[in-house]
């Protein structure tokens, strides 16, 4: 797959205030990265100079083989972007306001009446803006921001407001526009929906990147442990040191070089095969990197 997005020691400074420091990712095509930190990271910012909403101070971009430089024209790059605040003209309906982006973006009204349907906004397409909940208008946001087919779309919050079903319905849709080769870019604070739809995550704090890589690469990076349970496992604790120094809370703590032995031990020598393996999940990776970093005094 090709690289959809390289960014290089991306900086940017809002006066004195350092909203970007260093920031460095690349991702492919047919790719999602959510792009994780706590309020005021730095997220909003990195997707505005994405859209070229924003020059940064320093660092390079490529976006789809072209270098963007301050003043490059992204017209001809297919970008959709769904705003964390969806707001368009309340006194439009559903449709008008389609049809008007579909005009800005060159795409025909046939695109508009199917993903109407297809967003289930078919019923309310000819009622004001201001007579839709917040899901729908999130739902017409969605729309808006995929009505040119995107090569790279940018999504701040795209689940906030929407039902379980709706959000599925979400990332079903960033998967069909994945299969064609879109990059996708998540940036959200819903860690455990998002967990299973990503490729890749971004954790920025304070401006800086705390961590990046797929799932298996942060978990290793952060060092956090496998929880092994079974219904079992207090009996055998008692029966073997070795097992005992590894016990925490019902559970045994295994890190990445000891799972395999252990899980071996367990199954060979002690007959047990009716356990659970946990991973950590990308919420407890985030907040482990929160925690190191407030710590250290860079995210407070
Ligand atoms: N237009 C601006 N002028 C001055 N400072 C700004 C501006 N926009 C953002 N900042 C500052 O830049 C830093 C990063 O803000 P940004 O909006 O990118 O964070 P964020 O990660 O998107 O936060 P949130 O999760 O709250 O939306 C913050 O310290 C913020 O106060």
């Amino acid at each position: 797959m090709n690289t959809a997005v390289s960014a290089r020691n991306i900086s940017h400074n809002f006066g004195a205030d350092v909203a970007l420091d260093d920031v460095s990712f690349e991702m492919k095509q047919g790719q999602t990265m959510a792009l994780l930190g706590h309020n005021g990271a730095g997220k909003s910012t990195l997707i505005k100079i994405l859209l070229g909403l924003i020059t940064p101070t320093g660092g390079v971009i490529n976006i789809l083989g072209r270098n963007i430089r301050k003043n490059t024209s992204r017209s001809d790059l297919k970008l959709g972007y769904l705003p964390e605040n969806v707001s368009f003209y309340d006194k439009l309906t559903g449709e008008e306001i389609l049809t008007y982006f579909a005009e800005l973006k060159g795409v025909g009204k046939n695109r508009v009446c199917e993903l109407i349907e297809e967003f289930g906004l078919g019923y309310a397409k000819d009622r004001a803006l201001k007579t839709y909940s917040k899901g729908m208008k999130q739902r017409l946001g969605f729309a808006q921001a995929i009505l040119c087919e995107p090569e790279l779309l940018l999504l701040d919050e795209p689940t906030v407001g929407l039902d379980p079903v709706a959000s599925q319905f979400l990332y079903g849709k960033i998967d069909e526009l994945k299969r064609l080769g879109c990059a996708v870019i998540v940036c959200t604070h819903e860690l455990s929906l998002i967990e299973n739809n990503i490729d890749t995550a971004l954790i920025l704090g304070k401006g800086r990147c705390l961590a990046s890589g797929n799932l298996g690469e942060l978990r290793y990076e952060s060092r956090l442990k496998t929880r092994l349970t079974s219904p079992s496992l207090a009996a055998l604790v008692n029966d073997s040191e070795r097992l005992a120094s590894l016990y925490t809370d019902n559970a045994l703590l295994l890190d990445s070089e000891s799972k395999q032995d252990v899980v071996q031990y367990l199954t060979a020598e002690c007959g047990l095969f009716d356990f659970a393996l946990k991973e950590p999940g990308l919420a407890e990776i985030y907040h482990f990197h929160m925690q190191k970093y407030s710590q250290l005094g860079v995210v407070s």
